[in-house]
């Protein structure tokens, strides 16, 4: 017997819920919410995750539907506000609207970006004040001496930065980064397996750790990754709908620190919610609240904005019995 039988598989249900505004290159958010004796847990790998990647988040739902989390030692979680590559109106009403103290501006979306990126991020300052913060994500794309130079002048556009996620793809190339500029460096992609933190710290490759439990296979497991790492932990979303956010703010409430805001304010990105207003991870006052249990997702909610596509319906059905046969086997 493994954990995953005592899930009612059969119950599954999917959703597609379309986004705000493109992000990591997805317009529609979907995935599947699961049912078992502890509650509800969702799996939701992007499409382009292969089976052995997507086991882990079964895991991470496994491990919601059944055992439930470790205790919290705090109860409310401060969020930053995620500012996509929109215009500069756009970005400063974003941040001005969240009532968060700091904010994540994607930046490098296309290479030719550099003027869009400052302007955002001027944006973003005038909204936050001088003693709101202010991070880039460049999701990997630059070389080093791009990053460099990059983080020099979005540094200055922005008034100062926290940190800057993941410039470049290896953890060699973060390292080279980290060696010249002044701005700290968080490490995110080079953080989904259990083993990378570690490797990250030894390498004096970030500053910060970006640890996500939902790809990293639960909330135990994405403790010790955040222990491993001996680094100050940032935990980020990706791109849940409130069940699954739900692991996400346990984790942020069960870990022994956490001096830094997290990116677990999504729900904005997504035009809609699976669980009730009264149970959805809406940010309000800049925080979120440590989850006492998992939300149960409401009936008309998942009739609404349920996958109703068969294709996809039947690509997501089998995609759930095959990664249940890699998380059995292992
Ligand atoms: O950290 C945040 O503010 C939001 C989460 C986020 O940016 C994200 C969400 C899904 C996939 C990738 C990323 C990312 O950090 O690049
Ligand atoms: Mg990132």
């Amino acid at each position: 017997m493994t954990d995953s039988d005592a899930i009612a598989f059969d119950d599954a249900r999917f959703y597609s819920i379309p986004m705000t505004t493109r992000f990591r290159g997805i317009t529609t958010r979907e995935g599947a919410l699961l049912r078992g004796p502890n509650g509800w847990g969702e799996f939701c790998p992007f499409d382009d995750y292969d089976d052995a990647v997507a086991a882990t988040w079964l895991g991470t739902a496994v491990e919601q539907c059944t055992l439930g989390w470790p205790a919290p030692v705090r109860d409310r979680i401060p969020i930053n506000c995620t500012v996509p590559a929109v215009g500069p109106e756009q970005a400063h009403e974003i941040v001005a609207n969240s009532g968060c103290g700091t904010a994540k501006v994607k930046v490098a979306d296309h290479p030719d970006s550099l003027g869009e990126d400052m302007a955002r991020l001027e944006a973003a300052r005038d909204a936050l004040g001088p003693n709101g913060k202010v991070r880039v994500d460049a999701n990997a794309v630059w070389d080093v001496d791009t990053a460099i130079r990059h983080i020099q002048q979005l540094e200055r556009a922005a008034g100062g930065l926290e940190y800057v996620e993941q410039p470049c793809r290896t953890i060699a190339e973060l390292a080279a980064v980290r060696r010249k500029v002044d701005v700290r460096i968080a490490a995110d992609e080079s953080i989904r397996r259990a083993e990378d933190p570690l490797k990250v710290a030894v390498a004096g490759a970030a500053d910060v750790a970006v640890i996500k439990c939902t790809p990293l296979g639960g909330v135990r497991r994405a403790m010790r990754v955040a222990e491993a790492a001996g680094l100050p932990v940032v935990v980020s979303s990706a791109l849940e709908t409130s069940v699954g956010l739900a692991a996400q703010l346990a984790l942020a409430a069960a870990l022994p620190e956490l001096d830094f805001a997290c990116g677990l304010g999504t729900l904005s990105l997504l035009t809609g919610d699976v669980v009730a207003a009264d149970e959805s991870f809406r940010v309000v006052d800049g925080h979120l609240p440590a989850p006492v249990k998992a939300p149960t997702p409401n009936p008309e909610l998942l009739d609404r904005y349920a996958m109703t596509d068969p294709e996809r319906l039947s690509w997501w059905r089998d995609r759930v019995s095959r990664v249940r046969a890699v998380l059995d086997e292992a």
